[in-house]
């Protein structure tokens, strides 16, 4: 039977842009979304999905309304333990890499096994090299993120954000910044995580060919779930 990894329910995210005026970004959202599910969301620009996939990785809380992930409840978490549950439980990819300029390509994918502590250093550098291999960069390890292309450096990120084996991949734009080749190689990689490790990814994307891979599609409209291509209940939302 499918796991679920993330539900929430009842989310409305207001944003008070000064002491009188708020918008209100979301109304009011709820859905499940379950292990070894690959979703894109996508929407017009200023629709929330950044936003939404914010609060869903624990970088932002909603104003109302509560978010599990992996059946544990994270909205009412101080920062120290969401900094501890986003490192064990979530992987983040931007539209720009953040990679550590000084740092090579295995000392980059290191950085979350070392803050994290599960692993020892033999392991860590053993396991960035894997990652290093699974994303096509078996030839890299040494390199720094200015000897690397575009596509390159993403697929650094996308190692890095594996490292600790999260329960989630969360993709903000992250072809947003790539040429049409090298997009396609990180959308084809994304699929492959999800089909070949079961790698549950939730993508927010303007790309269509992207947007098509995945087997869900949520399209937002003003902060609320327009359509949901979600095959059964999963989708609780409006
Ligand atoms: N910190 C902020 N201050 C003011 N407004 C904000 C802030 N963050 C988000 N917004 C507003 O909230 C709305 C939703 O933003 P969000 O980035 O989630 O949308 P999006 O669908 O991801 O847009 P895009 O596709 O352009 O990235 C927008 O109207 C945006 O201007």
């Amino acid at each position: 039977m499918a796991t679920e990894i993330l539900r929430l329910e009842g989310i409305r995210r207001e944003l008070e842009l000064s002491r009188d005026v708020r918008q209100t970004i979301i109304p009011n959202l709820s859905m499940e979304i379950m292990a070894g599910e690959f979703v894109a969301i996508t929407g017009p620009s200023g629709s929330g999905k950044s936003t939404l996939l914010y609060i869903m990785g624990g970088l932002d809380k909603p104003t109302y309304g509560k978010v599990w992930l992996d059946g544990e409840e994270i909205t009412e978490k101080d920062e120290t333990a969401m900094t501890r549950i986003r490192n064990e439980k979530i992987g983040f990819i931007y539209q720009f890499h953040f990679l550590l300029p000084e740092f090579n390509a295995v000392e980059n994918v290191s950085m979350p096994m070392m803050i994290g502590g599960r692993f020892s250093r033999k392991e860590i550098r053993e396991r960035a090299m894997k990652l290093l291999d699974t994303v096509g960069l078996d030839n890299k390890y040494t390199n720094k993120p200015s000897q690397l292309s575009g596509g390159q450096q993403q697929r650094v990120a996308i190692a890095r954000a594996l490292a600790n084996e999260p329960k989630v991949l969360l993709g903000d734009e992250p072809t947003g910044n790539l040429d049409s080749k090298s997009a396609r190689n990180v959308y084809e990689l994304f699929d492959r995580l999800n089909r070949e490790l079961n790698q549950t990814v939730i993508v927010v994307t303007h790309d269509e060919e992207f947007a098509n891979r995945a087997g869900r599609r949520i399209h937002l409209v003003d902060g609320m779930i327009e359509s949901d291509s979600a095959p059964k209940s999963a989708a609780l939302s409006v």
